[in-house]
Protein backbone atom coordinates (compact mmCIF):
# COMPACT_ATOMS: atom_id res chain seq x y z
CA UNK A 1 0.00 0.00 0.00
CA UNK A 2 1.39 3.35 -0.48
CA UNK A 3 2.98 4.86 2.24
CA UNK A 4 1.25 8.54 3.16
CA UNK A 5 4.07 9.57 4.83
CA UNK A 6 6.85 10.87 3.53
CA UNK A 7 7.47 13.98 1.13
CA UNK A 8 5.74 14.77 -2.25
CA UNK A 9 7.80 15.31 -5.22
CA UNK A 10 7.41 19.30 -4.74
CA UNK A 11 8.52 19.00 -1.17
CA UNK A 12 11.69 17.00 -2.00
CA UNK A 13 12.48 19.57 -4.98
CA UNK A 14 12.28 22.18 -2.94
CA UNK A 15 14.88 20.50 -0.69
CA UNK A 16 16.93 20.77 -3.55
CA UNK A 17 16.16 23.74 -5.52
CA UNK A 18 14.60 27.11 -5.21
CA UNK A 19 10.86 26.11 -6.73
CA UNK A 20 9.25 29.66 -8.45
CA UNK A 21 5.71 29.88 -9.55
CA UNK A 22 4.91 30.10 -13.21
CA UNK A 23 1.43 31.29 -13.02
CA UNK A 24 0.34 35.22 -11.51
CA UNK A 25 -3.57 33.69 -10.30
CA UNK A 26 -3.47 35.27 -6.69
CA UNK A 27 -6.05 32.52 -5.56
CA UNK A 28 -3.73 29.35 -6.79
CA UNK A 29 -0.42 31.24 -5.58
CA UNK A 30 -1.25 32.03 -1.75
CA UNK A 31 -2.91 28.46 -1.72
CA UNK A 32 -0.14 25.86 -3.08
CA UNK A 33 1.47 23.85 -0.97
CA UNK A 34 4.97 25.17 -0.60
CA UNK A 35 5.69 29.07 -0.31
CA UNK A 36 7.66 29.65 -3.45
CA UNK A 37 10.14 31.53 -4.12
CA UNK A 38 9.94 33.70 -7.75
CA UNK A 39 6.74 34.65 -9.24
CA UNK A 40 7.45 34.62 -13.02
CA UNK A 41 5.69 35.36 -15.78
CA UNK A 42 5.89 35.92 -19.28
CA UNK A 43 3.14 38.20 -21.96
CA UNK A 44 0.58 35.20 -22.12
CA UNK A 45 0.23 34.99 -18.23
CA UNK A 46 0.09 38.87 -18.00
CA UNK A 47 -2.71 38.57 -21.11
CA UNK A 48 -4.69 35.76 -18.99
CA UNK A 49 -4.34 37.91 -16.10
CA UNK A 50 -5.52 40.94 -17.91
CA UNK A 51 -8.96 38.83 -19.39
CA UNK A 52 -10.14 37.99 -15.56
CA UNK A 53 -12.86 39.43 -14.83
CA UNK A 54 -11.58 39.65 -10.76
CA UNK A 55 -9.34 42.39 -12.89
CA UNK A 56 -11.74 44.23 -14.96
CA UNK A 57 -12.33 47.07 -12.76
CA UNK A 58 -8.75 47.66 -12.03
CA UNK A 59 -7.76 47.69 -15.77
CA UNK A 60 -10.56 50.47 -16.06
CA UNK A 61 -9.21 52.40 -13.10
CA UNK A 62 -5.53 52.33 -14.50
CA UNK A 63 -7.02 52.82 -18.40
CA UNK A 64 -8.50 56.19 -16.47
CA UNK A 65 -5.45 56.98 -14.28
CA UNK A 66 -3.17 56.72 -18.01
CA UNK A 67 -5.45 57.03 -20.61
CA UNK A 68 -3.23 60.28 -22.18
CA UNK A 69 -0.21 58.11 -21.87
CA UNK A 70 -0.96 55.21 -24.51
CA UNK A 71 -1.49 51.50 -23.93
CA UNK A 72 1.71 50.48 -22.33
CA UNK A 73 1.71 52.75 -19.79
CA UNK A 74 -1.75 51.24 -19.44
CA UNK A 75 0.05 47.62 -18.96
CA UNK A 76 3.21 47.91 -17.60
CA UNK A 77 1.22 49.98 -14.48
CA UNK A 78 -1.55 47.07 -14.09
CA UNK A 79 0.87 44.34 -14.41
CA UNK A 80 3.06 45.49 -11.46
CA UNK A 81 -0.41 45.91 -9.51
CA UNK A 82 -0.95 42.26 -10.44
CA UNK A 83 2.19 40.95 -9.61
CA UNK A 84 1.52 43.03 -6.09
CA UNK A 85 -1.26 40.64 -5.24
CA UNK A 86 1.25 37.63 -5.06
CA UNK A 87 4.19 39.37 -3.29
CA UNK A 88 2.99 38.67 0.20
CA UNK A 89 2.48 35.04 -0.86
CA UNK A 90 6.16 34.53 -2.05
CA UNK A 91 9.75 35.10 -0.42
CA UNK A 92 11.29 36.03 -3.05
CA UNK A 93 10.74 38.48 -6.77
CA UNK A 94 8.01 38.62 -9.13
CA UNK A 95 8.91 38.94 -12.66
CA UNK A 96 8.02 40.74 -15.77
CA UNK A 97 9.32 40.76 -18.94
CA UNK A 98 10.05 43.75 -21.40
CA UNK A 99 8.20 43.81 -24.88
CA UNK A 100 9.05 40.93 -27.27
CA UNK A 101 8.28 43.16 -30.18
CA UNK A 102 11.15 45.31 -29.15
CA UNK A 103 13.61 42.82 -28.36
CA UNK A 104 15.91 43.72 -31.23
CA UNK A 105 15.36 47.32 -30.34
CA UNK A 106 17.97 48.61 -27.14
CA UNK A 107 16.62 51.51 -26.16
CA UNK A 108 13.09 50.63 -26.25
CA UNK A 109 13.73 47.49 -23.81
CA UNK A 110 15.63 50.17 -21.14
CA UNK A 111 13.09 52.73 -21.47
CA UNK A 112 10.51 49.91 -20.77
CA UNK A 113 12.20 48.29 -17.83
CA UNK A 114 12.80 51.42 -16.21
CA UNK A 115 9.25 52.59 -16.70
CA UNK A 116 8.56 48.91 -14.60
CA UNK A 117 11.32 49.98 -12.54
CA UNK A 118 9.14 53.33 -11.44
CA UNK A 119 5.74 51.38 -11.53
CA UNK A 120 7.40 48.89 -9.18
CA UNK A 121 8.51 51.28 -6.80
CA UNK A 122 5.48 53.47 -7.05
CA UNK A 123 3.86 50.05 -5.83
CA UNK A 124 6.31 49.92 -2.63
CA UNK A 125 7.98 46.55 -4.39
CA UNK A 126 11.65 47.31 -3.93
CA UNK A 127 14.66 46.26 -6.47
CA UNK A 128 15.20 43.17 -3.75
CA UNK A 129 11.66 42.29 -4.51
CA UNK A 130 11.28 42.10 -8.40
CA UNK A 131 13.17 41.40 -11.23
CA UNK A 132 12.85 42.36 -15.35
CA UNK A 133 12.79 39.38 -18.16
CA UNK A 134 14.46 40.36 -21.28
CA UNK A 135 14.80 38.18 -23.87
CA UNK A 136 18.52 37.18 -24.70
CA UNK A 137 19.11 38.87 -27.76
CA UNK A 138 22.22 41.09 -28.35
CA UNK A 139 20.32 44.38 -28.62
CA UNK A 140 18.22 44.11 -25.50
CA UNK A 141 21.59 41.93 -23.74
CA UNK A 142 23.04 45.10 -24.20
CA UNK A 143 19.73 47.32 -22.24
CA UNK A 144 20.75 44.72 -19.21
CA UNK A 145 24.16 46.38 -19.06
CA UNK A 146 22.80 49.70 -19.20
CA UNK A 147 20.44 48.64 -16.80
CA UNK A 148 22.63 46.62 -14.46
CA UNK A 149 24.87 50.00 -14.06
CA UNK A 150 21.61 51.13 -12.74
CA UNK A 151 21.00 48.60 -10.43
CA UNK A 152 17.90 47.64 -12.13
CA UNK A 153 17.91 43.58 -11.74
CA UNK A 154 17.49 41.35 -15.08
CA UNK A 155 16.67 37.93 -15.92
CA UNK A 156 18.00 37.22 -19.52
CA UNK A 157 15.57 34.57 -20.55
CA UNK A 158 14.84 31.99 -23.90
CA UNK A 159 18.28 31.24 -23.37
CA UNK A 160 19.11 27.98 -25.83
CA UNK A 161 22.86 27.60 -26.21
CA UNK A 162 25.93 28.31 -24.47
CA UNK A 163 26.71 31.80 -25.99
CA UNK A 164 23.33 33.92 -24.95
CA UNK A 165 24.34 32.45 -21.40
CA UNK A 166 27.61 33.65 -21.76
CA UNK A 167 26.15 37.43 -23.08
CA UNK A 168 23.90 37.39 -20.45
CA UNK A 169 27.16 36.88 -17.27
CA UNK A 170 28.98 39.99 -19.46
CA UNK A 171 25.66 41.90 -19.47
CA UNK A 172 25.44 41.71 -15.46
CA UNK A 173 21.90 39.82 -15.32
CA UNK A 174 21.19 38.09 -11.96
CA UNK A 175 19.14 35.39 -13.21
CA UNK A 176 18.78 33.27 -16.74
CA UNK A 177 16.16 31.21 -17.75
CA UNK A 178 17.03 28.80 -20.16
CA UNK A 179 14.04 26.54 -22.10
CA UNK A 180 14.51 23.05 -21.30
CA UNK A 181 11.94 22.48 -23.46
CA UNK A 182 11.06 24.68 -27.15
CA UNK A 183 7.96 26.84 -26.75
CA UNK A 184 6.15 25.31 -29.61
CA UNK A 185 6.22 21.68 -27.30
CA UNK A 186 3.52 23.16 -24.91
CA UNK A 187 0.82 22.88 -28.08
CA UNK A 188 2.48 20.49 -30.19
CA UNK A 189 3.02 17.41 -27.77
CA UNK A 190 4.70 15.88 -31.03
CA UNK A 191 8.33 18.28 -30.38
CA UNK A 192 8.09 16.98 -26.96
CA UNK A 193 11.00 14.43 -25.90
CA UNK A 194 8.96 12.96 -23.39
CA UNK A 195 12.01 10.44 -21.85
CA UNK A 196 12.27 8.23 -19.12
CA UNK A 197 15.11 9.94 -17.61
CA UNK A 198 14.86 13.61 -18.40
CA UNK A 199 18.09 14.43 -16.64
CA UNK A 200 20.52 11.97 -18.93
CA UNK A 201 18.08 11.41 -22.09
CA UNK A 202 16.59 14.99 -22.67
CA UNK A 203 18.42 16.18 -25.43
CA UNK A 204 18.62 19.29 -23.93
CA UNK A 205 20.35 18.65 -20.28
CA UNK A 206 23.36 18.36 -22.17
CA UNK A 207 23.38 21.96 -22.97
CA UNK A 208 21.96 23.08 -19.49
CA UNK A 209 24.84 21.21 -18.06
CA UNK A 210 27.90 23.23 -19.96
CA UNK A 211 25.77 26.86 -18.87
CA UNK A 212 25.93 25.36 -15.33
CA UNK A 213 29.63 23.92 -15.64
CA UNK A 214 30.72 27.08 -17.17
CA UNK A 215 29.10 29.81 -14.93
CA UNK A 216 31.55 27.46 -12.25
CA UNK A 217 34.26 27.95 -13.70
CA UNK A 218 33.89 31.41 -14.38
CA UNK A 219 32.78 32.12 -11.15
CA UNK A 220 36.09 30.56 -9.71
CA UNK A 221 38.18 32.02 -12.38
CA UNK A 222 37.40 35.82 -11.98
CA UNK A 223 35.46 35.97 -8.71
CA UNK A 224 32.68 37.50 -10.29
CA UNK A 225 29.17 36.64 -9.80
CA UNK A 226 27.80 34.32 -12.17
CA UNK A 227 23.86 34.70 -13.55
CA UNK A 228 22.00 31.94 -10.78
CA UNK A 229 20.50 29.29 -13.90
CA UNK A 230 16.20 29.37 -13.16
CA UNK A 231 15.51 26.41 -15.76
CA UNK A 232 12.23 27.02 -17.33
CA UNK A 233 9.33 25.45 -19.93
CA UNK A 234 8.77 22.18 -18.38
CA UNK A 235 6.18 19.64 -19.68
CA UNK A 236 6.36 16.98 -17.17
CA UNK A 237 7.10 16.47 -13.07
CA UNK A 238 10.50 14.36 -13.68
CA UNK A 239 11.88 17.34 -15.63
CA UNK A 240 11.52 19.42 -12.78
CA UNK A 241 13.22 16.90 -10.74
CA UNK A 242 15.96 16.86 -13.28
CA UNK A 243 16.67 20.39 -12.94
CA UNK A 244 18.01 20.00 -9.61
CA UNK A 245 20.09 17.00 -10.46
CA UNK A 246 21.76 19.02 -13.29
CA UNK A 247 22.13 21.29 -10.31
CA UNK A 248 19.93 24.28 -11.24
CA UNK A 249 19.70 27.28 -8.73
CA UNK A 250 15.82 27.18 -9.25
CA UNK A 251 13.19 25.77 -11.02
CA UNK A 252 10.21 28.02 -12.66
CA UNK A 253 7.19 25.65 -13.15
CA UNK A 254 3.85 26.40 -14.53
CA UNK A 255 0.23 25.40 -12.36
CA UNK A 256 -0.31 22.08 -14.29
CA UNK A 257 3.19 20.82 -13.76
CA UNK A 258 3.40 22.08 -10.16
CA UNK A 259 0.01 19.92 -9.48
CA UNK A 260 1.53 17.42 -10.93
CA UNK A 261 4.58 17.50 -8.52
CA UNK A 262 2.54 18.19 -5.50
CA UNK A 263 0.27 14.61 -6.01
CA UNK A 264 3.39 12.51 -6.39
CA UNK A 265 4.84 10.32 -3.29
CA UNK A 266 8.51 10.63 -3.40
CA UNK A 267 10.50 7.27 -3.34
CA UNK A 268 14.07 7.32 -3.88
CA UNK A 269 14.47 3.78 -5.54
CA UNK A 270 12.02 4.78 -8.00
CA UNK A 271 14.16 7.82 -9.71
CA UNK A 272 16.95 7.34 -11.64
CA UNK A 273 19.26 10.00 -9.92
CA UNK A 274 18.91 12.84 -7.40
CA UNK A 275 20.02 15.95 -6.38
CA UNK A 276 21.42 17.52 -3.38
CA UNK A 277 20.36 19.92 -1.07
CA UNK A 278 20.81 23.20 -2.33
CA UNK A 279 24.33 25.14 -1.40
CA UNK A 280 24.07 27.98 0.25
CA UNK A 281 25.57 29.38 -3.01
CA UNK A 282 25.13 28.02 -6.61
CA UNK A 283 28.76 28.62 -7.57
CA UNK A 284 30.70 29.31 -4.25
CA UNK A 285 32.34 25.84 -3.51
CA UNK A 286 29.70 24.22 -5.89
CA UNK A 287 29.72 20.35 -6.10
CA UNK A 288 30.75 18.83 -9.83
CA UNK A 289 28.54 17.53 -12.20
CA UNK A 290 26.88 14.25 -10.91
CA UNK A 291 29.00 11.27 -12.48
CA UNK A 292 26.13 10.06 -14.03
CA UNK A 293 25.50 13.34 -15.89
CA UNK A 294 29.83 13.87 -16.49
CA UNK A 295 29.77 12.70 -19.76
CA UNK A 296 27.06 14.92 -21.49
CA UNK A 297 28.69 18.07 -21.26
CA UNK A 298 31.19 16.54 -24.72
CA UNK A 299 27.99 15.46 -26.77
CA UNK A 300 24.90 17.98 -28.16
CA UNK A 301 22.18 15.76 -29.41
CA UNK A 302 20.38 19.05 -31.12
CA UNK A 303 23.28 19.47 -33.38
CA UNK A 304 24.28 16.69 -35.91
CA UNK A 305 28.33 16.27 -36.21
CA UNK A 306 28.68 18.64 -33.20
CA UNK A 307 32.55 19.52 -33.33
CA UNK A 308 32.67 19.17 -29.30
CA UNK A 309 33.86 22.74 -29.57
CA UNK A 310 32.77 25.16 -26.56
CA UNK A 311 31.99 28.65 -27.03
CA UNK A 312 34.60 31.43 -25.74
CA UNK A 313 33.90 32.96 -22.73
CA UNK A 314 36.86 35.47 -24.17
CA UNK A 315 34.71 36.82 -26.74
CA UNK A 316 32.85 40.13 -26.64
CA UNK A 317 29.13 39.16 -27.25
CA UNK A 318 27.89 42.76 -26.68
CA UNK A 319 30.50 44.65 -28.64
CA UNK A 320 28.87 46.28 -31.71
CA UNK A 321 24.92 46.10 -30.34
CA UNK A 322 25.62 42.39 -29.73
CA UNK A 323 27.14 41.13 -32.71
CA UNK A 324 28.91 38.32 -32.00
CA UNK A 325 26.19 36.80 -30.38
CA UNK A 326 23.30 37.26 -32.97
CA UNK A 327 26.13 35.76 -35.23
CA UNK A 328 26.42 32.92 -32.64
CA UNK A 329 22.69 32.43 -32.32
CA UNK A 330 22.76 32.48 -36.64
CA UNK A 331 25.25 29.79 -37.01
CA UNK A 332 22.88 27.16 -34.40
CA UNK A 333 19.98 26.47 -36.01
CA UNK A 334 18.25 25.36 -32.94
CA UNK A 335 18.67 28.25 -31.11
CA UNK A 336 17.90 30.58 -33.76
CA UNK A 337 14.47 28.63 -34.49
CA UNK A 338 13.51 28.08 -31.07
CA UNK A 339 14.31 31.96 -29.87
CA UNK A 340 12.39 33.04 -33.50
CA UNK A 341 9.37 30.88 -32.04
CA UNK A 342 9.53 31.91 -28.81
CA UNK A 343 9.12 36.15 -29.99
CA UNK A 344 6.38 34.85 -32.54
CA UNK A 345 4.42 33.01 -29.54
CA UNK A 346 5.05 35.75 -26.83
CA UNK A 347 4.00 38.11 -29.14
CA UNK A 348 0.79 36.67 -30.35
CA UNK A 349 -2.17 37.57 -31.78
CA UNK A 350 -5.45 38.60 -31.16
CA UNK A 351 -6.00 36.26 -28.17
CA UNK A 352 -3.12 35.73 -27.05
CA UNK A 353 0.16 37.70 -25.35
CA UNK A 354 1.18 40.95 -26.39
CA UNK A 355 -0.61 41.95 -29.27
CA UNK A 356 -4.00 40.54 -27.43
CA UNK A 357 -2.88 42.82 -24.52
CA UNK A 358 -2.32 45.99 -26.45
CA UNK A 359 -6.07 45.22 -28.02
CA UNK A 360 -7.04 45.10 -24.48
CA UNK A 361 -5.69 48.15 -23.05
CA UNK A 362 -6.69 50.24 -25.77
CA UNK A 363 -9.99 49.31 -25.76
CA UNK A 364 -10.14 50.54 -21.50
CA UNK A 365 -8.56 53.30 -22.83
CA UNK A 366 -11.36 54.35 -25.33
CA UNK A 367 -13.54 53.38 -22.32
CA UNK A 368 -12.14 55.54 -20.38
O1 LIG B 1 11.14 32.18 -18.55
C1 LIG B 1 10.25 32.08 -17.74
C2 LIG B 1 10.43 32.56 -16.38
O2 LIG B 1 11.55 33.32 -16.24
C3 LIG B 1 8.96 31.43 -18.06
O3 LIG B 1 7.86 32.25 -17.76
C4 LIG B 1 8.92 31.00 -19.48
O4 LIG B 1 8.52 32.09 -20.27
C5 LIG B 1 8.02 29.81 -19.67
O5 LIG B 1 8.34 28.79 -18.75
C6 LIG B 1 8.15 29.24 -21.06
O6 LIG B 1 8.06 30.24 -22.01
C7 LIG B 1 7.05 28.27 -21.35
O7 LIG B 1 5.85 28.93 -21.08
P1 LIG B 1 4.54 28.85 -21.95
O8 LIG B 1 4.95 29.04 -23.39
O9 LIG B 1 3.94 27.53 -21.62
O10 LIG B 1 3.72 29.98 -21.36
Amino acid sequence: MESLEGPTWLEKLEEQLDVDVDWMDPEYVKNMPIKPHDQTSNQLLVNIELHRASNADLLQQTAKELKDEGWLAVYTRIAVLMCKKNIDAISGRVLLQTLPSKAYDTQATVDHARLYDKEFARAGIGRDRYCIKILATGPALNAVKILSQEGIPTLGTAVFGLPQAIACSQAGCLYISPYYNENRAHSDLSLWPDVKDPAKEHPNSPRMIRIIETYKRLHKETGKEQPFVKLASFLSAKEAMAAAEMGCHSATISNTVLGQLAKLKYNISEQPGEGVPKPAHPYKNSGPTPARLIELSKTDPLTANWDGKLASTSIDYLANQGAELEKAIASDPIAANRLTEALKIFIGDDENGETSSRKKCEEAIAQA
